[in-house]
């Protein structure tokens, strides 16, 4: 009996507490960051993406507020890594109504995702849709030119009657190439290949793409013209800028020969271009472009994903794990070096046992044009860390997403989330900070971190007395951009992010988890 009720005896409260707590508590903070990063990989998914921007009502869709009339009238184009999914995703959709369609997407891709078992995303067995695949190793290849001109002759058979469908994600401009006559194909890749290794950012590169293109730069819509043209688009660029999503062949967009002409003489380049190219360039007066025609009215263009949709569904999925997320913003961008300087300098904010001396604040400030971060959301993020720390707050987690740089000095593999990982790891060994956190995590949403078989990885304090333990000299592997080899190596690869193909692509997450502010004080 004494047994019986000493079952029905109140039980300490810690004791309970520690029972009971949500699954969440008991994950390591390690497996939590990656938790999060896979919410925002899901939330970016191309058939999800079409399906949250797209409404079939009976013989009628609605896209952002607009209302289209389906009569069988359908057509169906798209470029990109991600378009596969969303293409089948809109045939789907739309069933009959659905005339044709042509879609040019990587080498490799559909048989790549039956062997991830991802055949959702594959169109159906007698599908209206030609799928077309080319531009190996992401650059312009024969097989991508072919698919470029069956999709310029489909949009070039529509009348007024038709709607067509543009699905752009990113990876469009390889696999889009229609070089303006007499480029060549090889004439072309080799300005954009010069000027990509040269260190031009992806405006400058598409700047130049779009002069040098029948397609980009509204050329698509034009040849759809009059028929209706409506383009769902899955961003890759900070701050989704239409016109340089895969050189926006579906926006009207000027060229200036003598901006063209200043992006190449910034990369001393002028003098090696083809005649061709010079050719082109000249005959391109401004005027002439700026008075051929106006898409207003025939063309629609939406975003239907990005950044800050992964960084959203990041926020709540880190929210229902226990965490107070904070988005600090979806255009990080910059050297690597000065990401992992800000992120070093804000765990000061969130884990130091004081306040961190103003210096600390006033370097953060400074850096912010450096890695694309506006003061404002600076300030605002310093703020929330700093009260939540001197409150003796939970758990946090930061957020942010863009597309940082490397610069490439060694001849190692890595990618620019392996080596953000890397650098924080070392920013982090000079501070004093609790055993339990912080933790990084840095990842690609394509599932590849440059060209290696990671997505990215994760860090925490203990990284670099792991990889001194273990021989590992991280110096030696960052001077030779190898910063997949350090993170295969160091215990047996248990820090990398290896999803495997993720079928999307809207650049990368970064999650910073900070512990309990308890912790750090009493620490
Ligand atoms: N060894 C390396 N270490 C670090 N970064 C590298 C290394 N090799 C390549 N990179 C970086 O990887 C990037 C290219 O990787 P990736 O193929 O993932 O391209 P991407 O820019 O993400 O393209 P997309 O937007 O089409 O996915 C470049 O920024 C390049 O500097
Ligand atoms: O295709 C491209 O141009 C890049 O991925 C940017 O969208």
């Amino acid at each position: 009996m004494a047994r019986v009720l000493s079952l029905f005896r109140p039980q300490p409260v810690l004791a309970l507490v520690s029972r009971y707590k949500p699954a969440s508590c008991q994950m390591s903070m390690d497996s939590r960051a990656r938790d999060v990063f896979t919410a925002a990989v899901e939330a970016v998914q191309p058939d999800a993406v079409v399906r949250q921007s797209v409404e079939r009502k009976d013989d009628s869709v609605l896209i952002s507020g607009r209302k289209f009339t389906l009569k069988h009238n359908l057509h169906l184009v798209g470029f990109g890594k991600a378009v596969l999914g969303m293409a089948a995703e809109v045939e789907r959709m739309m069933g009959d109504h659905l005339v044709d369609g042509v879609i040019s997407v990587p080498h490799g891709i559909q048989q790549t995702l039956r062997q991830h078992g991802k055949s959702h995303l594959l169109p159906k067995e007698n599908s209206k849709i030609q799928v077309m695949e080319g531009a190996k190793h992401n650059l312009p290849d024969e097989d991508a030119l072919r698919a470029a001109e069956q999709i310029k002759q489909l949009a070039k058979g529509l009348t007024e009657k038709d709607l067509l469908l543009v699905l752009i994600s990113g990876g469009g401009s390889a696999l889009l190439p229609a070089p303006l006559p007499p480029i060549l194909l090889q004439e072309k890749l080799d300005v954009t290949r010069r000027l990509a290794a040269a260190g031009a950012t992806i405006q400058e590169l598409n700047t130049v793409r779009r002069a040098l293109s029948v397609l980009k730069g509204g050329g698509l819509a034009k040849y759809a013209h009059p028929a209706q043209v409506v383009a769902l688009i899955l961003s890759d660029v900070i701050g989704d800028p239409l016109d340089l999503i895969a050189s926006g062949p579906t926006v009207t967009s000027e060229v200036w020969p003598e901006e063209i002409l200043s992006i190449l003489e910034r990369y001393k380049l002028l003098s090696c271009i083809p005649a061709s190219v010079k050719d082109v360039l000249q005959k391109q007066s401004r005027k002439e472009k700026a008075e051929e025609w106006d898409a207003s009215g025939h063309v629609l263009n939406v975003v239907i994903g990005s950044n800050s949709t992964a960084l959203e569904r990041a926020r709540l999925r880190a929210r229902d794990l226990g965490f107070h997320p904070v988005v600090l913003s979806p255009g990080v961008c910059g050297d690597v070096r000065a990401v992992s300087r800000l992120y070093g300098l804000l765990t000061r904010f969130a884990c130091s046992p004081e306040e961190p001396p103003a210096e600390v604040a006033a370097e953060v400030l400074r850096l912010g044009p450096d890695v694309g971060v506006q003061s404002w959301d600076l300030c605002r993020t310093m703020q929330e860390l700093g009260e939540r720390r001197a409150g003796g707050s939970g758990t946090t987690c930061l957020l942010a997403g863009g597309e940082p740089t490397v610069e490439l000095t060694g001849k190692g593999r890595g990618g620019r989330n392996q080596e953000l990982a890397l650098r924080l790891g070392l920013e982090w060994r000079g501070l004093a900070l609790p055993p339990n956190g912080p933790v990084f995590l840095s990842g690609g949403t394509d599932g590849q971190d440059g060209p290696t078989e990671a997505a990215g990885a994760i860090t925490d304090a203990g990284l670099c007395a792991e990889a001194q333990a273990q021989g590992l000299d991280i110096h030696q592997f960052l001077t030779n951009n190898d910063s997949y080899t350090f993170f295969s190596r160091l215990s047996s690869g248990k820090r990398l992010l290896v999803p495997g193909l993720t079928c999307t692509n809207v650049m990368d997450v970064h999650v910073l988890l900070f512990p309990s502010a308890s912790n750090i004080n009493k620490g």
